[in-house]
């Protein structure tokens, strides 16, 4: 089966470096010219620089050519989904387009498999999600994650598909729990970044991580997702690693946020779209989240850490 990547940043990189060590010969589609030479003749990503790529990867700008491959993975950010799609003239039909983005789409309030099911309708969406940082698949570190798909034939080829020796795949139906597992958990690692970096501590953090994953739970139960997908690689998996490393953006946007520093513009911070999304989201179906909604407040501008914080502390008791 043939595989190609939509989108030459440092996680589609990666998964073609992981689909490179177990013999395939992947294809990259890259918008600009310059990456797809770098890629071609000097064997280097500019997005993951301190990785040398062997030269059976190659890229190109071709979008229709290099789409023309059974299996799919589109690699780019969220909110960029939709423009990737519609460059592409072929319906994709009976093609395996795996959502490989984390987040939701601020224009049609759906995940990626969502998106992709209204710009391909005869495509098969599923989704690749759940803790791993592109620079641990790049340098072959064992990783698990969670392979979503309706269709149970085309989520099993795909599981055998992708899976290698370091990268270990767990498979479900349940792309509604995967796509917003993966899409909440960098919301809240904003919240986790702005209460350590305003100083509140590692009691606040653990604090803001359980409530967070019960409005990951919620908002996923609202829209018809199974709990224990949740509880799984692409929920709480997710959750514990962008929570806690550093080398997480969400994560360090948050810090940023909570030391009143700058943040560089061009890094990729899905957490930020997806807040609003998911605000937006949970105020139409009348689910509480508030802390999403406080992400999307600070990470406007609409409040600060300091509010925020103070907000969720005064809100009426309840049980857990
Ligand atoms: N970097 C990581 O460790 C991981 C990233 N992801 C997810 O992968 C997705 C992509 O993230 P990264 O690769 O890290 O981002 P990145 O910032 O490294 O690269 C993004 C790539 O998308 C391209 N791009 C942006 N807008 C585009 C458009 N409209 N049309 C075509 N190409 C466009 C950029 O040129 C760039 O090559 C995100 O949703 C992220 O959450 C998931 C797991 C790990
Ligand atoms: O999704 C990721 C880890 O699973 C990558 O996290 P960041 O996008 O916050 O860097």
């Amino acid at each position: 089966m043939s595989v190609a990547v939509l989108g030459a940043g440092a996680f589609g990189t990666a998964l073609a470096l992981s689909l490179s060590r177990e013999g395939h010969a992947p294809r990259i589609w890259a918008r600009d010219a310059a990456t797809v030479e770098a890629i071609n003749h000097e064997h280097r990503a500019p997005r993951l620089p301190a990785i040398t790529l062997p030269d059976t990867i190659t890229a190109s700008t071709d979008i229709d050519a290099v789409a023309q491959a059974e299996t799919l993975l589109l690699a780019v950010p969220m909110q960029s989904l939709h423009d990737l799609l519609s460059r592409i003239a072929a319906p994709l039909a009976g093609q395996r387009l795996v959502a490989c983005c984390k987040g939701v789409d601020l224009a049609e309030l759906t995940g990626p498999t969502g998106v992709i099911a209204h710009a391909k309708p005869r495509a098969i969406p599923a989704i690749l999600t759940g803790p791993s940082f592109a620079d641990d698949i790049a340098r072959n570190l064992p990783t698990a994650l969670t392979l979503a798909c309706r269709d149970e034939a085309a989520g099993e080829a795909l599981q055998h598909e992708l899976s290698t020796g370091a990268l270990r795949l767990y498979r479900t139906t349940d792309t509604t729990g995967a796509e917003l597992g993966g899409a909440l958990k960098n919301v809240i690692a904003i919240a986790c970044g702005a209460c350590i970096g305003e100083g509140m501590g590692d009691s606040a953090r653990a604090a803001l991580m359980t409530r967070g994953f019960a409005e990951m739970t919620r908002l996923a139960a609202r829209l018809g997702a199974r709990p224990e997908t949740l509880a799984g690689l692409c929920g709480l998996g997710d959750l514990a690693l962008t929570c806690t490393s550093e080398l997480s953006r969400n994560y360090r946007f948050g810090l940023a946020l909570g030391r009143g520093e700058n943040f560089d513009a061009h890094l990729t911070v899905e957490g930020v779209k997806t807040a609003e999304a998911v605000t937006r989201l949970a105020a139409k179906l009348g689910v509480d989240l508030p802390i999403c909604a406080m992400v999307h407040e600070v990470s406007t501008g609409g409040t600060s850490v300091t509010e925020a914080i103070r907000y969720l502390l005064n809100r009426p008791l309840k049980e857990e």
